[in-house]
This record gives structure tokens, sequence and C-alpha cells, in this order.
């Protein structure tokens, strides 16, 4: 069984007066890396500060390498994490001095410390900026040198508030890999704020959803894409369909009602209250009679093609039935074959992949 790295249990922290986290229970294994994604203002950085002992709490437990925090040294505790912010935060001196500095605070020898500033530096591909003054380096050289800098002295623990959101995407994209890649092989556990979704789901192996403060959902980044826990989760994950639907019981049965008259039985658990049908664009098919074999409670409907939007490997395509806009992603080469603006489309989809929130 893995270490435990953080256990909170029954946290509130109060800014202002005001409860800005609530936090019943979390428990972060040694070696996980997990996203903490959430609207704006839903408490994402003081979950990270509070993890960084930089925010007081009055009730509740918060555990941080098997150390209750409350009674602890929080400077020896401190320096087995590290956080990183958007904002670079470097200091007016070179690269090295910058990525030196926590390990000279710790009285490493000089030697040792060139040792570990190289490595940390070549880590991530900024050796050549060694002798460079941080105040010349481009936003994506800094942040590379903010990496080196948070894990020159390998911490245990690693704290990431939105690093990578100012820089363009296919630096994001490197950073990620290269990032992920030493955190696996170092077992650094990783702990990643995030707004960009697609970044979740390509970095993190869980993912922690936060809404005004609590802890919403908690799971692998793939359920949270098809089964978010409500619609705010929903539209922040970008679900392409999040439809007002009425579900009611019909005898034994339970129906689904959706805005455009299509209706369907339910069979799923988690209906009562619901009132939003979630259903991902890649589970709305273009009506096929294969479909009809794979599925066997398949749900057809007719509709005109408003829009057509072009993407990598799949297109997105909006569908209007009744009043109601579908969008669908289909593969590339159906829709240049089968589908353009204006004509009338069968579409189907499996009851099985909605989501009823
Ligand atoms: N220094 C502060 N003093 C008082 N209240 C604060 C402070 N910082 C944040 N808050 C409040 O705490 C709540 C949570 O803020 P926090 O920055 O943790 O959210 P977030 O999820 O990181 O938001 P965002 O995605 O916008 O960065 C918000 O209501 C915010 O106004």
């Amino acid at each position: 069984m893995r270490q435990v790295v953080l256990e909170i249990a029954d946290i509130k922290v109060f800014r202002n007066k005001r409860q800005t986290l609530k936090i019943e229970n979390l428990s972060i294994s040694a070696g996980e890396i997990v996203a903490i994604i959430g609207p704006n203002g839903a408490g994402k950085s003081t979950l990270l500060q509070l993890i960084n002992m930089h925010l007081s709490y009055k009730t509740g437990k918060m555990v941080l390498f098997g150390e209750d925090v409350a009674g602890a040294d929080k400077q020896s505790l401190r320096r087995r994490s590290s956080m990183v912010f958007q904002e670079t935060m470097l200091l007016d001196d070179t690269v090295f001095n910058n990525v030196a500095l926590a390990l000279r605070f710790r009285g490493l020898p000089e030697r040792e410390i060139k040792e570990k500033v190289t490595k940390a530096l070549a880590d991530f591909h900024c050796a050549h900026l060694t002798t460079r003054m941080a105040g010349n380096l481009s936003g994506g050289e800094a942040q590379r040198v903010c990496l080196a800098r948070a894990l020159v002295y390998e911490p245990e623990l690693l704290l990431l508030d939105e690093p990578f959101a100012a820089l363009d995407s296919p630096t994001r994209n490197t950073l990620l890999a290269e990032l992920r890649l030493v955190a696996i092989a170092r077992g650094t556990t990783v702990m990643l704020v995030s707004h960009n979704f697609n970044d979740v789901l390509y970095f993190a192996e869980r993912a922690v959803v936060l809404q005004e403060g609590c802890i919403v959902q908690d799971d692998t980044p793939e359920v949270i894409l098809r089964r978010p826990v409500n619609a705010i989760i929903a539209s922040l994950i970008e679900m392409d369909n999040v439809l007002p639907c009425q579900v009611e019981k019909q005898g034994d049965d339970i129906l689904v009602q959706l805005a455009n008259g299509v209706y369907f039985p339910w069979t799923g658990q988690k209906w009562q209250g619901a009132t939003v049908c979630c259903l991902p664009g890649d589970a709305l098919y273009i009506f096929d009679e294969q479909l009809v074999y794979q599925y066997n409670s398949l749900m057809a409907m007719e509709g005109i093609v408003s829009q057509v939007v072009p993407g990598i490997g799949m297109y997105r395509i909006m569908v209007e039935t009744q009043g109601l806009s579908l969008t669908m992603r289909v593969p590339r080469e159906q829709v240049t074959s089968r589908v353009a603006i204006g004509m009338q489309l069968k579409i189907a989809f499996n009851p099985g992949d909605v989501q009823l929130v």
C-alpha cells in the first residue's frame, strides 16, 4: 500500500470571516498525480495554500507526511514540499543562483549544489540558460526555471497553482509532459490546479472537483469527463450537451423527456430530482443500421445540420431537432463524405451514455 502524504479531515478555512473552504475528507497517497479543478472562486488556490501551511484553520485536522500540522514544526514540514505559481517570482539574479537558493538555505556544500542545479536545469531542458539573468527570460523559459527551482531539492510534494496558464499551448503541453516524466521518475506527489481540462486529462490520474469550497467529485478525469456530478461541473469540463429534461416515474418505468419531445426509458441510478441530461458529443452518432445491433436501446431522432466545425480527427456538428440544439463529435471521414449544413440527418444515442444531474 502506498504511503499517505496528505490527509485532511473536517477542515474549514475562513477568509475575511467568510467560509471559503470546507473539506470533509481528502487523502492523497505518495506518487499520485492529482488535478484540482473547479469554477472561479471555488477555493482551489485556497486549498493549495492550506496544504502549503500559509493559511490557518480552526476546526479539523491536517496530517502532512504523517505529522499532524497543528503541532508540527512547520518550517521543516514546508521543506518537504514545493509550490509553483503562474507568476514566476524569480529573483533579479542568474538562473543558476535562483535554482541554487533553496539548497544554499539548507546549507549544502557548493559542489553538491552545482551538481543538483545542473541536473535540475538539464531535467527541464534549460542548461543553456544557466548564466542568464532571470529578468531576460521568456515566459516559457522562466517557467522551466521555476520547475527546476521547485524540484531541485527533491520535494516529496509538488503544489502547482496554474503555472502554465499564460503559456502557449505547445509550450504548455511540452512542459506538462516533461514534468510528468520527472515526477513519475522521482515518485513525487503532484497536485495541479488547472482550468484547462485537456491538460488535466493528459496530466493527472485523479481529479478533485471543488465547488463553493467543497469537494463535489473525486474520480478519474475520464469519469468526470463523462459523468460530471452537476450541470455547473458539466459546463466546466465543456460537456457538449447539457440539456434540460424532465424525469417522471410512470408505473414501473422511469422516463426522461427532452425539450424536443424525445423521451427514453431510464434504467440507471440517481434520477430523482434530475433536471439536466448530459450527453458527450462523441456519444451521439450518425444513425446507422449497425448501431441497432450494437445497442439494444438506441434512441434515434431526425434533425437539420446547422453548423459543421472542423477539428483535428473529430468534427463538431450542430444539429437542430425541434427546438433543441445538439452537438455531436464525429470522425472526420464521416463528415466530409456525408454531412453538410442544411441537410436532414438521423442521429442516435445510447441512453447508457447519458448522465442525469
Ligand atoms: N486573500 C484573500 N482574502 C480574502 N478572501 C480571499 C482571498 N483570496 C481568495 N479569497 C476568496 O476565497 C474564495 C476562494 O478563492 P480562491 O482563489 O481559492 O479560488 P480559486 O478556485 O482558486 O479561484 P480562481 O479559479 O478564480 O483562481 C473566493 O471567494 C475569494 O474571493
